[in-house]
């Protein structure tokens, strides 16, 4: 007989393809209805930038199509991203964020920033809500890249301590180091300072609900990296590199400090992997060497997310306050960091739920 739990018992075989688990047991299939042959029900993605959506649907709508009687399937898809839980006793979550991840290099320079941006605003894109806490204290431009740098912060006075107002651009929450500080002025910051200015964007700003926040971190091995592993559970870093060999021996060293501290590394991008001349765009150059972010990443165990060519047309997209992924999509480096962006939720899922 066609009802809800034969609906259940023909779909229990079928897996989410990156947790490897059957989407009836991790509760992803929800308000199944059976009315005649027509049969409905909800698919609860991990997250709303799941690459794998269309095939998980079309494998849902084969499995119930084996049941006699069945004249159609309809299928609502919608997604709940799991929050992220403390690993350490200390560990205070930031209320409504579920999942933390840092952006981090080993050195400055490397493209670190466009790329947390771009991430963000794909995440965006997808339909996540979406933070962004620029926490490096040497190159603040995360305003400017998100086409926000004569932002005025507002502060809400509050007698528990007072709460910024995040700034906001395509669909993304952000708050700034570079708001507070004079950008022609040089700052010489200490350990304790930083970690209160970091404590106080995690937990003074009003996120609200975020699916994830990502955070621009400084770049190098220091006190900010300890400061996140300390206060918050981080559903994992990234570590931006280019191909060169200097380059890929910090990305080294920053892997193994997070591993030191206990957090998960996502994986590692590769930037300026190769160069598209912008008249001849079916042409790619490998100046500065190619396969380090692969290598790296098989001799560190750890998965390559994937390679952003260098285009002229990213960095203007930085300049201008006009991120690429919005500005031009269909640019190999858009779909690249669109790719990375679905690359890295799909890991968090799977991290969140392990
Ligand atoms: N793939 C790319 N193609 C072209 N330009 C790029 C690319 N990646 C980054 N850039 C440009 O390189 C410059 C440095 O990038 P970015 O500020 O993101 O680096 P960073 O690692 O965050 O640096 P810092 O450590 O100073 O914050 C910027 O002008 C940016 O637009």
């Amino acid at each position: 007989m066609l009802d809800t739990q034969s609906i259940l018992d023909v779909l229990k075989p079928v897996q989410d393809p990156e947790l490897q688990k059957s989407l009836v047991e991790l509760n992803m299939i929800r308000n199944v209805a059976v009315e005649g042959g027509n049969v409905s029900f909800t698919l609860v993605l991990t997250t709303p930038a799941c690459p794998l959506r269309e095939f998980i649907v079309e494998d849902c709508k084969k499995a119930v199509q084996t049941l006699p009687g069945v004249t159609s399937v309809n299928v609502d898809v919608t997604s709940e991203t799991p929050q992220q839980q403390p690993s350490l006793p200390d560990q205070n979550s930031v209320a409504g964020a579920k999942n933390i991840i840092a952006v981090s290099s080993g050195k400055g320079g490397v493209g670190k920033s466009t790329v947390a941006v771009n991430i963000a605003v794909a995440l965006a894109q997808t339909g996540a809500k979406v933070g962004l806490l620029d926490a490096d204290i040497y190159g603040p431009n995360v305003p400017t890249m998100l086409g926000l740098e004569n932002t005025e912060v507002q502060v809400e006075k509050n007698p528990a301590g007072d709460i910024l107002q995040p700034a906001f651009n395509y669909g993304v929450k952000m708050v700034s180091m570079g708001f507070l500080i004079d950008p022609d002025q040089p700052v010489i910051w200490r350990g304790p300072m930083l970690n209160g200015i970091i404590r106080q964007f995690l937990y003074q700003v009003n996120w609200g609900e975020l699916d994830y926040l990502v955070v621009d971190m400084p770049p190098g091995t220091g006190d900010a990296q300890l400061t996140m592993a300390q206060a918050v559970p981080m559903a994992g870093a990234i570590i931006v590199t280019t191909p060169q060999t200097v380059s890929l021996q910090d990305a080294r060293r920053g892997l193994k400090m997070f591993e030191q501290l206990g957090v998960n590394v996502l994986g590692i991008v590769e930037n300026m992997s190769y160069f598209i001349p912008p008249d001849a765009p079916e042409r790619s150059y490998d100046l500065f060497g190619s396969g380090g972010g692969e290598k790296t990443s098989k001799e560190l165990q750890v998965p390559l997310l994937g390679c952003i060519p260098l285009e002229i047309a990213l960095r203007e997209g930085g300049d201008h306050g006009v991120p690429i992924v919005m500005s031009a999509p269909e640019s190999a480096s858009a779909k690249a960091l669109t790719a990375i962006a679905q690359n890295i939720a799909g890991k968090v899922s799977v991290a969140a739920l392990a």
